[in-house]
């Protein structure tokens, strides 16, 4: 059974607060958004092997600057495809601030058009598509400083409610 609906009390997940208040507060484009918590891979700067990702609100999605480094590197030179899946999935929940709603990845598909290089930047939009009950379908690309589109990903994220967070909090409070 899924607990979208469930509204118990938010205390017992620390950063539960803090992401409600941020789709509160998202009405203006090239705010920068808050990380999801310290140490998100994706986004928390307390996580020395995280990819501390950067996003704002651009329109009706989000944008970031992002450069890959050594620590995710695969073929030589090249970002590894898990580290850009791990980043887009985490722009992906940045873009869940702007949508409004508490959810987490269902499937995630991602394309690889050309190699994502370390030490350069790039940028990443991403955006929802559609919404069908529960159902939110987003799309990410990643574009080189000439334009050029390197990677896709298209994802399904189901929405939650607040005790999905809440039951496995302890992990993350004993973390903080
Ligand atoms: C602001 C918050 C920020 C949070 C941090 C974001 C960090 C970045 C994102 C992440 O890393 S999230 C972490 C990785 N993801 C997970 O840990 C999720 C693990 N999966 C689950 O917990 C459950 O599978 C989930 C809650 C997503 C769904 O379980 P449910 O039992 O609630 O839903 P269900 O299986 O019934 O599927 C819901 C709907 O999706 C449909 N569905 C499922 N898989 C599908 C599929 N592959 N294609 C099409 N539809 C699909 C399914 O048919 C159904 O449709 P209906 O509502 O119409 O009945």
């Amino acid at each position: 059974m899924h607990d979208a609906q469930d509204t118990r009390p938010t205390s017992s997940n620390p950063y539960m607060s803090d992401w409600l208040s941020s789709m509160q507060t998202t009405a203006h484009d090239s705010a920068l958004l808050p990380p999801h918590h310290g140490d998100c891979l994706g986004c928390g700067p307390a996580n020395q092997h995280g990819h501390h990702l950067r996003a704002r609100r651009h329109g009706d999605g989000v944008v970031a600057a992002h450069v890959f480094d050594g620590r995710h590197v695969g073929a030589p030179g090249i970002a590894h495809g898990g580290a850009v899946a791990t980043v887009l999935d985490d722009l992906f929940g940045f873009a869940l601030y702007v949508v409004g709603e508490l959810a987490v990845t269902r499937k995630l598909e991602v394309e690889y058009l050309a190699p994502v290089l370390l030490q350069t930047e790039y940028t990443l939009h991403a955006e929802m598509l559609s919404r069908n009950g529960r159902k939110l379908r987003l799309r990410a690309r990643v574009e080189d400083q000439n334009g050029q589109v390197v990677a896709t990903a298209d994802a399904l994220f189901i929405v939650v409610g607040p005790a999905h967070f809440t039951s496995r909090a302890p992990v993350i409070q004993a973390r903080r």
